[in-house]
């Protein structure tokens, strides 16, 4: 039985949830359960608060679990990175009062505020910095600056509205970019189980990321065409009625959709249509 960690609250918690039902496991109806079995595929999900997710995964209490990569660097924990999941994409980044701080150098002496305090130190020792104190905050750590606790903050930034909304403003390169994973034991083997989970989940990635593109091209374009949409191994090629067409099929980057489609007209390909993925083992 693999015993699977989620995040029972916060901006993971919902997203990890659907991916994992997606994945064909069962999930929580009441937010308020905080252990679910799933015999049939040989599962047990511990939900659990999103920051918790990496200790108790570098304890070996859990085999695996989800969470931020920000949220395992920052808890020390001995958990490692299995499986990028694709969601919650954000960046870790410095901000300060509009114009006042333009390079990481100058924290020095400065007070940070950031919820993501080990994460903060660790960067500001690299670069040889030392600021005069680092405040630890829970949340609306954007706040910290005007009500005077801090001059400079580190925190999760994904539109930039929130800082903006404070009067700040990023300064110096992201400290990480950040994203949900699937972490599991640091120094240990996978444990039994692991696989089946990490093809599922890679399963519904690549049927979030990519379309399926058919189209028809005259046989003697077959190549330029192939050329624009290479697909993940190689395009399957079917004869048509017409023996001087060619049907082909091909999964093609979700984002690329259109731009591709623009391409393969221009080459000579008609009646092309996309479709999407419901679900895939690569
Ligand atoms: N606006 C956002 N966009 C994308 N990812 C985010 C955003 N806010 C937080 N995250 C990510 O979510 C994770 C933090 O989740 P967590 O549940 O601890 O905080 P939260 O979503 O801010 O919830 P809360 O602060 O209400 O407890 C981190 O990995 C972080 O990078
Ligand atoms: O760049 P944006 O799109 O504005 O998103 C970033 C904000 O979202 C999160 O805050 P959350 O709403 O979770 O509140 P919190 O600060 O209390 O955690 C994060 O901590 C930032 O404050
Ligand atoms: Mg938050």
């Amino acid at each position: 039985m693999l015993r699977i960690a989620v995040p029972n609250k916060g901006s993971l918690s919902e997203p990890a949830s659907a991916m994992l039902r997606e994945a064909g496991y069962r999930q929580r109806r009441d937010t308020r359960e905080l252990v679910l079995a799933d015999p049939e595929n040989d599962a047990e999900f511990f939900f659990l608060r999103p920051r918790d997710v990496a200790v108790y995964v570098g304890t070996g209490t859990v085999d695996v679990g989800i969470t931020g990569r920000d949220l395992m660097l920052d808890s020390g924990a001995a958990a490692m990175e299995h499986l990028s999941l694709g969601f919650a994409r954000s960046t870790f980044r410095f901000a300060a009062p509009t114009g006042s701080v333009t390079e990481v150098g100058q924290i020095a002496g400065l007070r940070v505020a950031s919820s993501y305090t080990t994460l903060v130190a660790e960067h500001l020792a690299k670069q040889g910095v030392e600021p005069a104190a680092i405040v630890h905050l829970d949340g609306a750590v954007e706040s910290s600056v005007q009500l005077g606790v801090a001059d400079v903050i580190a925190d999760v930034v994904e539109t930039g509205t929130t800082l903006r909304a404070a009067g700040l403003e990023v300064f110096g390169d992201p400290i990480l970019r950040s994203e949900a994973v699937l972490i599991r034991r640091g120094d240990a083997e996978p444990p039994a189980g692991l696989e089946i989970l990490t093809r599922r989940l890679q399963g519904v990635k690549t049927a979030r990321e990519y379309v399926l593109m058919d189209y028809d091209v005259p046989v003697a374009l077959v190549d330029a065409a192939v050329a624009v949409t290479p697909g993940l191994e190689s395009p399957t090629v079917s004869p048509l009625h017409d023996r001087e067409w060619a049907a082909v099929r091909v999964m093609v980057p979700r984002s690329q959709t259109n731009r591709v489609m623009d391409a393969l007209y221009d080459v000579g390909a008609r009646a092309i249509i996309v479709t999407s993925i419901h679900a895939s083992r690569i």
